[in-house]
């Protein structure tokens, strides 16, 4: 089985207006790849932008002439000696494309080569670099109205390949471009917004919807095409940034999903815009791959132009949610193309593949130019660091390739550098495209005065990849080395085919093997060594970028003691002018009030005084009342005591009396219930006695002193009598009775008690209790001769009436002479009398 190399036939032109023009690009290329496959670099000078003419920039080039390009530096201390002698940076470039070159020019000089290449199995990398501002996505990307390089690459590639893309049948359906662009244009192109509405309103594709910026057909008029019909294309894309060294994919429908969550939420989404970072994977032949990047399959131009606009969308919208700026990040752009071979209907052979890859660089830039801080600041150190990396991998390949060419004793003995690839993922990736594939660099240069030192600076990293070639580490996927193989892999065959000669050529491939052993422990031995070298050489380089960042640090800070000084000599006299002015102030305000203080405290002092003299004599008034209540109180005490000691005696005499009442009273009571039995007859007799004695006088007291008398008599004493007679005891009620008899004949003028009562008052006070039974006796027998007696007189005639009164008085001790000698005036009178003075 033999495969014929495909020739790439001489470029087919369909407009003869660029037939020269391409022809020589073509035999540079040819002598190109005769020169060893050195790294080209091309310098691009851009036309001064509308800002920088509003400034009024001056100029910093000196000189283009040919290939050689002279610049001023602004600051000629930072710059080498030999820049600081002449005052002018030089550099010499493969080619310097001035500002007035146009973008279709530049397209057919870089690019036609390389998809010239790519075509014949090569892989190749077109790289962007320059400060910031420089004119990078301008060279790369260009504007809806003149492309750059990506988007007429895509034109020339799909107009060669026409009819020759076939399908991938084990294809992705969700890495294919159509699902792509369908997601794109519902999630992306849906939302309006003011950061993209100026890409919105380009060109829209009438199918899907999605204005596109870039339209087909710019350089539609070329075509490259390869001889060998047989050979069938497949075409993929891919997207990629690399941003605070962390490589994300441009075309991962997912991210394109969460960032529409994020913007539906609008700008006060608390959720945060995440992305899933790609990881670098090194593969057989050093290889790098890059781990979950999408590569999506593309039939035509329409569609790749449509997928670079969703990753330009997908990036935008990233810079947007992450809030950062354009080109804070490097972007890679890359055409894949894979040629197969028909074998039968179905079936295809993998003939080779290539990728053309676009590289647009993040601007370089001078914190201490730009003023950065926070985020900005860190995504700045992260941008200068890859690409002194970048520059520091191109030195020590130029180095050591010096050393190889010299041949030197010096340098034979000296130990090649180690390229210090793996320190960011961008040289990781360009050490891919330096060892397996042509790179060309598109040096971007700003022709502005005030960013000459940092362009000389890139200018100078730049001009180190001019001189690097890679003929020494050849293209391992290309064309020709495969169909080598295939060749090697079929001599291989050959002994297992011939049978006779299978043991020789075995013992043979031994020998080989056992050489190659041989060889490679040598190898190790002076990789072991070089490595030794390399570290030491690693600290070097270490040590060098060190004092480069401690020079930008201390300028740095050197800067911003400058600002503090000033801000604190400002500060400083701002405050002491305004203490100075509070000084004054407060001195003419003490100055005024001071009159008013003294007499102000005067007027106090008397006031003070007054206050005082009033309060002492109040205090001697209060101290005078105080003795006086004081007094006033010992007297009350004393005669507290002293009641209080009458009080004792009294309750004394008290108790006393009511123990002596008590027994006294008891006595009584023990007479009283002895006499019960006797008294009930005495009083019976007694109240009858007292009927006579009644009826007596109520005949003999009118008569004799006029019925107002008696009606007197009968009120005072009668009434009270008989009821104090029901009432009392009988002895104590005869006494009583007495008494109310001496009053009556008191208040009736009469005499007390008779003179011969006496004896009766006198023996029934001092009668004994247990003798008055016979007592009552003999006063019977006496009341009932008496009786008699009154009885004879009464039935005489009336006119005995007073004298039977008056004996019946006697019976109880009164006198009738002293009763007729009283005339009934003056004893009523004696009675009012009496009870006056009573009253
Ligand atoms: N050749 C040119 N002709 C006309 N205008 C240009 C040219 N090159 C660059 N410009 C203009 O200069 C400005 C800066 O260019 P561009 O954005 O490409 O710079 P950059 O190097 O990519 O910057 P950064 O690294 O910050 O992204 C843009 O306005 C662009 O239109």
């Amino acid at each position: 089985m033999s495969t014929s190399p495909p020739i790439v036939r001489n470029l087919q032109f369909e407009n003869e207006e660029f037939e020269q023009e391409t022809q020589d690009s073509k035999s540079k290329d040819e002598v190109n790849v005769a020169d060893c496959e050195r790294i080209k670099v091309f310098l691009r000078l851009r036309p001064f932008t509308v800002d920088e003419i509003a400034r009024g920039e001056q100029s910093a080039v000196l000189q283009v002439k040919e290939n050689r390009i002279s610049i001023r530096p602004r600051n000629r201390n930072y710059m080498t000696s030999e820049v600081q002698a002449t005052n002018e940076a030089t550099f010499e470039f493969d080619e310097i494309f001035n500002e007035d070159i146009s973008q279709s020019a530049i397209f057919r000089k870089v690019a036609i080569p390389f998809i010239h290449k790519l075509f014949t199995g090569k892989s190749s990398m077109i790289l962007a670099y320059g400060i910031t501002n420089a004119g990078k996505t301008h060279t790369i990307l260009g504007t809806e109205a003149d492309p750059g390089l990506i988007p007429r690459s895509i034109d020339v590639i799909f107009h060669s390949l026409k009819d020759r893309i076939i399908q991938n049948p084990r294809g992705d359906e969700k890495a294919s471009a159509k699902y792509l662009i369908e997601c794109c244009s519902n999630v992306l192109f849906s939302a309006k917004d003011e950061h993209w509405d100026s890409v919105t309103d380009s060109f829209s594709d009438p199918v899907s919807g999605i204005p596109c910026l870039f339209a087909d057909g710019k350089e539609n008029n070329i075509s490259i095409l390869s001889e060998d019909e047989s050979l069938v294309f497949q075409v993929t894309v891919s997207y990629m940034e690399i941003y605070n060294d962390r490589c994300y994919d441009l075309f991962d429908v997912n991210t394109l999903l969460d960032a529409q969550k994020v913007l539906k939420r609008g700008p006060k989404s608390t959720t945060k815009y995440r992305r899933q970072g790609l990881k670098l994977k090194e593969i057989q032949n050093g290889k790098i791959k890059v781990e979950g990047l999408h590569e999506i399959e593309v039939y035509n131009s329409s569609e790749a132009h449509r997928l670079l606009q969703c990753g330009i969308k997908n990036r935008q919208i990233a810079e947007t949610l992450c809030n950062r700026h354009s080109s804070r990040s490097h972007s890679v752009f890359n055409i894949n193309l894979k040629a197969l071979q028909k074998i039968s209907k179905k079936e295809y052979r993998d003939i080779f593949q290539s990728t053309l890859s676009f590289v647009d660089l993040a601007g370089s830039e001078r914190t201490t130019k730009t003023d950065v801080t926070g985020e900005r600041l860190k995504e700045t150190a992260q941008i200068n660091k890859s690409l002194m990396n970048l520059g520091q991998c191109l030195e020590a390949l130029r180095r050591n390739q010096r050393m190889k060419e010299s041949k030197t004793e010096d340098n034979l003995k000296k130990k090649q550098l180690v390229v210090p690839y793996r320190q960011s993922k961008l040289t990781l990736l360009f050490r891919d495209f330096v060892q397996n594939g042509s790179t060309l660099m598109i040096a971007a240069c700003s022709p502005a005065s005030s960013d000459a030192d940092e362009t000389i600076h890139a200018l100078r990293t730049a001009s180190f990849a001019k001189e690097l070639k890679y003929s020494h580490i050849q293209a391992q996927g290309s064309y020709n080395t495969i169909s080598n193989y295939r060749k090697h892999i079929d001599a291989l065959h050959q002994p297992v085919r011939n049978r006779d000669k299978f043991d020789d050529e075995l013992s043979n491939a031994y020998d080989e093997d056992f050489q190659d052993t041989d060889e490679l422990l040598l190898e190790i031995q002076t990789l072991r060594e070089r490595l030794a070298f390399a570290e030491s050489r690693a600290l070097l380089i270490e040590s060098e970028i060190r004092d480069e960042v401690a020079r930008e640090m201390e300028e740095a800070l050197h800067r911003m003691e400058r600002q503090y000084r000033l801000k604190l000599e400002e500060a400083t006299q701002y405050h002491e002018e305004r203490l100075e002015r509070r000084v004054h102030l407060i001195t003419t305000t003490a100055r005024k009030e001071l009159g008013y203080g003294a007499a102000h405290r005067a007027a106090e002092h008397a006031m003070l005084n007054y206050y005082k003299d009033k309060w002492e004599a109040e205090r001697a008034l209060h101290e005078f009342e105080l003795s006086q209540l004081k007094q006033k109180l010992r007297e009350r005490n004393l005669e507290r005591d002293e009641l209080k000691e009458l009080v004792l005696n009294r309750t004394t005499v008290y108790q006393e009396e009511s123990r002596q009442n008590v027994f006294t009273q008891t006595d009584e009571s023990l007479q009283s219930e002895r006499l019960s039995t006797d008294d009930i007859n005495h009083r019976n007799e007694l109240s009858n006695l007292l009927e006579n004695f009644v009826e007596t006088l109520k005949k003999f007291i009118p008569r004799t002193f006029g019925a107002n008398v008696w009606q007197q008599v009968e009120e005072n004493y009668l009434v009270a009598m008989i009821e104090e007679l029901a009432r009392e005891e009988c002895g104590v009620g005869q006494l009583r009775m007495i008494d109310y008899l001496n009053r009556m004949f008191e208040f009736l003028g009469g005499s007390p008690v008779a003179d011969d009562a006496k004896p009766l008052n006198e023996e029934l006070k001092n009668a004994d209790v247990s003798k008055q039974p016979n007592q009552s006796k003999r006063r019977r027998e006496r009341k009932k001769k008496q009786s008699e007696t009154s009885k004879d007189s009464i039935s005489v005639d009336g006119q005995n009436e007073s004298t039977e009164a008056a004996t019946s008085l006697e019976n109880f001790g009164c006198s009738s002479s002293v009763l007729s000698t009283t005339t009934p005036d003056k004893v009523i009178k004696k009675c009012r009398r009496s009870r006056k003075t009573k009253n």
